[in-house]
């Protein structure tokens, strides 16, 4: 059976009249690599700043690695890195492992060294003179340098060219095939999640829409492409979403597979794409609805 390294069972946060989470209830599994994807807004820096104990819920259960997650510092055994990445500019890499070094009573400094310099990395540059990509790396190494059991990285590869992001995802595949690390990972980029996550969480107006294995979500969803009611021929699976207005529509499914018996309908597996902008596609259509 597996066991939770972080669970949420219905929490609600807002700030003054906006709800953030409204009834969130999910599970990340120990050893996993969970993708959180989202719409902007959905409430997924949110949901970690929460975990990590940054912000209190108004109601419901958070439990990180067994405990409710410590008020004023971070859980031990949790690592977060935030989306703006916490880096003093003036500071020189070395420096900045330093200050790591100080705050943090759990310390692996050899380690935080190892990565923050594994790509060349001078110890002596200055934070400042640091590329985008190289940034990052000194971040995750502060953040690994921690030895956490739980690691948050809210979307840390966001302003990354193509090779950064490799060698990100490898010094992070490497922490978890090393140290069997959990780590929740939220990105916009699908194939960052496809490449790196088992498993996934979909959030949508505050609530968990899917989670679970990424393999298994995809596999309990089609696309039904036809020009009719697709109702007439879905079965007992859900109609989760419709691309285009007019003739031929793709229709996102959920649930058993339907038996399709004419040929003015046909029947493929969707891909996590599929999966994932059908439902923030119907997200974003209720919203219009709503107003
Ligand atoms: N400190 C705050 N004060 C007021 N509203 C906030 C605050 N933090 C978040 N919100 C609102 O709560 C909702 C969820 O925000 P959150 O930043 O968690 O979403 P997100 O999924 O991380 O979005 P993004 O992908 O843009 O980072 C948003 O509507 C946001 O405007």
């Amino acid at each position: 059976m597996n066991t939770s390294a972080l669970s949420f069972r219905d929490v609600h946060k807002s700030f003054r009249r906006h709800t953030a989470l409204a009834g969130c209830t999910l599970t990340v599994n120990e050893g996993s690599i969970t993708g959180l994807i989202g719409a902007n807004g959905a409430g997924k820096s949110t949901l970690m700043s929460l975990a990590a104990g940054l912000l209190r819920a108004d109601a419901g259960t958070i439990d990180v690695l067994g405990a409710p997650p410590a008020r004023g510092h971070i859980s031990h055994g949790v690592s977060y890195l935030a989306q703006h990445k916490p880096l003093y500019p003036s500071l020189t890499v070395a420096e900045m492992i330093q200050f790591g070094a100080d705050t943090n009573d759990d310390w692996d400094n050899d380690y935080a060294t190892t990565i923050a310099t594994s790509t060349g990395i001078k110890p002596t540059t200055r934070i400042k003179h640091l590329s985008p990509g190289q940034r990052t790396i000194v971040a995750v190494a502060l953040v690994l340098g921690r030895r956490p059991r739980l690691l948050m990285l809210d979307e840390p590869m966001a302003d990354l060219d193509p090779l950064a992001r490799r060698t990100v995802a490898q010094i992070l595949m490497g922490d978890v095939a090393e140290h069997g690390t959990t780590i929740l990972l939220s990105s916009h980029v699908l194939s960052e999640i496809s490449d790196l996550a088992d498993e996934m969480i979909l959030l949508g107006h505050g609530q968990v829409h899917l989670q679970g294995s990424i393999d298994t979500i995809v596999a309990s969803h089609y696309i039904l492409t036809g020009t009719g009611d697709p109702h007439t021929v879905a079965g007992p699976a859900t109609l989760i979403d419709t691309r285009g207005t007019t003739g031929l529509r793709g229709h996102l499914l959920r649930g058993d597979a339907p038996m399709i018996a004419t040929s003015e309908w046909s029947l493929a597996p969707a891909t996590l794409d599929d999966v994932v902008l059908g439902y923030l596609r119907s997200d974003a259509s209720l919203e219009g609805a709503l107003g």
